[in-house]
């Protein structure tokens, strides 16, 4: 039987249940169960804290589990991403007090709060910049008011948090992250690499089908060579007559992000009929 672990709390727990569902997997319907079978699919699913879970998969003691990239990194467990997610995205950055600007180097002896202090450490060290790195568990855009630090590096989605405490990013991100499906340091083609191989394909059937959308169109048969160009789809598109003499039907599947935009395209360029639909999972 498979073990997966899925966090069980915070920004995470939400998309990544949700995403095993329309995987087809059976998910807690209590927020304080701990564990849920799956007996349909061997597996069984841990609910974790995120920042636990590489402790968790890079022990052995299960097989696979979704973090975010930067709890992974900030890890120092041996794990490696097996597929990215595409929820859940933040980056993480320095940031300081607003009104003057900051650069790197002018960290160099100072207290740095944060929650992630491998990772900063890491960067620190990457960058030849020497300050004091201070561990603490959350809320850190707070530190610098209370006086424990000069400058932070933490999480930011939105931005708000950071407008709301008058601090500023600034220098590269350090991370630019996202949920990712982990697994064991070098654990491909373990015993239960093809159970691994299915719960991955399935993942990146749905992640797959919400990045991208199905277009149906009706294009006269002169303009088809044009309109494949603007949809080639993955592989290619289906083309299939109509009863219409000198027409076909088009279906391809393009990028969710720039559906409207080829949509506008292939209806000025002579394409009829333009339908977009959701995929709900496929296997690429
Ligand atoms: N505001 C956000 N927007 C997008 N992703 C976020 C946001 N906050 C956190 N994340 C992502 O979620 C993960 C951290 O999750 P979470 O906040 O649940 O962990 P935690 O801070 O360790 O736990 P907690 O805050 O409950 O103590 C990281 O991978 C981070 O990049
Ligand atoms: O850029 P924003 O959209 O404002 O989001 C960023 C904030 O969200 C996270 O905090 P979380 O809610 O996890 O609380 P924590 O500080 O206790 O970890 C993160 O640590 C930042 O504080
Ligand atoms: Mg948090």
């Amino acid at each position: 039987m498979l073990r997966v672990a899925v966090p069980n709390k915070g920004a995470l727990a939400g998309p990544a249940s949700e995403m095993l569902s329309e995987a087809g997997y059976r998910q807690r319907h209590e927020s304080r169960d701990l564990t849920v079978l799956d007996p349909n699919n061997d597996v069984e699913f841990f609910f974790l804290r995120p920042k636990d879970i590489p402790i968790y998969v890079g022990s052995g003691e299960l097989d696979l589990g979704i973090t975010g990239r930067d709890l992974a990194l900030d890890s120092t467990a041996p794990i490696e991403e097996r597929l990215q997610l595409g929820f859940g995205g933040s980056t993480f950055r320095y940031a300081a007090p607003a009104g003057r600007e900051w650069k790197l180097d002018d960290l160099a002896g100072k207290r740095l709060a944060t929650s992630y202090p491998n990772l900063v450490r890491d960067d620190l060290a990457a960058h030849g910049v020497e300050a004091e790195v201070i561990r603490l568990d959350g809320a850190v855009e707070i530190s610098i008011q209370l006086g424990v630090a000069e400058a932070i590096a933490d999480v930011v989605g939105s931005g708000r948090t950071l407008r709301q405490h008058g601090l500023i990013a600034f220098g590269d991100p350090i991370c630019t992250s996202e949920a990712v499906l982990v697994q064991r340091a070098g654990s491909n083609g373990s015993p239960n690499e093809r159970e691994k191989a299915q719960l991955t394909a399935r993942l990146q059937g749905v992640v797959f089908a919400q990045q991208y959308m199905m277009l149906d169109y009706d294009c006269p048969k002169e303009l088809l060579e044009g309109a494949i160009a603007i949809t080639p789809g993955v592989e290619s598109p289906t083309v299939a007559p109509l009863a219409e003499d000198g027409w076909v039907a088009v279906r391809a599947m393009v990028a969710r992000k720039h559906v409207n935009n080829i949509m506008d395209e292939l209806a000025e360029f002579g394409a009829k009929a333009v339908l977009a639909s959701d995929i709900r999972s496929c296997r690429m």
